[in-house]
């Protein structure tokens, strides 16, 4: 399995597409009205139908009715949605695109995982009244065991100078970033970005070269 990283909280278009040229493969628009990194979906859309068709879009939402599920799946053509505090899990199922459940986990506090129809799940920090995109860090080291990590995004406080330790803790399907990638909330350091992919291709590479090695022997 290859890690990829999304890079969480866009909102103009010239870099969303230099994210996309350096072949980040998740960008996520924020569609909770009080996050700063809020984007309207018209904005989104805008962006969106000028990205590579290979770009793995996420819309971030909190709380939404089926309904806003649907209407902004059909209005942005966004592919993914990631939920936080569903109203109703069930709901995941009558989606029509691929859901990432987010839970923020309490320092202390045990975590139990059932997967209801999710595709992915998203772990983050706790922070009180704050949703996401806070920078802090979970414990690496002691993340719920039953998470498949071939469907985890790994959020939370992760940056240039920690990504790498945050890869070989966890080894994540998806790594996840809002304001570790940025100059302001909003405001993308495309530097920032840069530097967390290049370690992101080399920890892919030095996993191929395990493997081969592992083949060899
Ligand atoms: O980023 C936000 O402002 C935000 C607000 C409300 C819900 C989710 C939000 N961000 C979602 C993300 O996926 C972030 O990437 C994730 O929380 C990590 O943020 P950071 O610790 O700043 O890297």
């Amino acid at each position: 399995m290859f890690t990829h990283l999304k890079i969480c909280g866009i909102t103009r278009l010239e870099e969303a597409q230099k994210i996309a040229e350096l072949g980040v493969s998740f960008l996520g628009f924020n569609f909770y009205e009080r996050s700063p990194r809020f984007v309207t979906t018209g904005r989104a859309r805008e962006i969106i139908r000028q990205l590579p068709a290979w770009v793995n879009t996420v819309g971030i939402l909190v709380r939404p009715t089926l309904r806003e599920c649907l209407q902004i799946l059909k209005h942005t053509e966004i592919k993914f949605l990631q939920i936080y505090d569903p109203l109703d899990f069930t709901d995941f199922n009558r989606l029509p695109a691929p859901v990432i459940a987010a839970f923020r986990l309490k320092d202390g506090v045990e975590f139990s995982y059932q997967r209801r129809g999710e595709q992915y799940v998203l772990l983050d920090a706790f922070h009180s009244g704050v949703y996401g995109g806070t920078g802090r860090t979970l414990n690496w080291l002691q993340l719920p065991a039953e998470v498949p990590r071939e469907r985890l995004f790994l959020a939370g406080g992760i940056n240039p100078d920690n990504i790498l330790k945050a890869l070989t803790a966890v080894n994540p399907a998806v790594i996840d970033v809002a304001s570790g990638a940025e100059r302001a909330p909003g405001v993308k350091d495309l530097e920032k970005v840069r530097a967390m992919q290049m370690t992101v291709l080399s920890f892919n590479l030095a996993k191929i070269d395990r493997a081969k090695q592992n083949g060899n022997n």
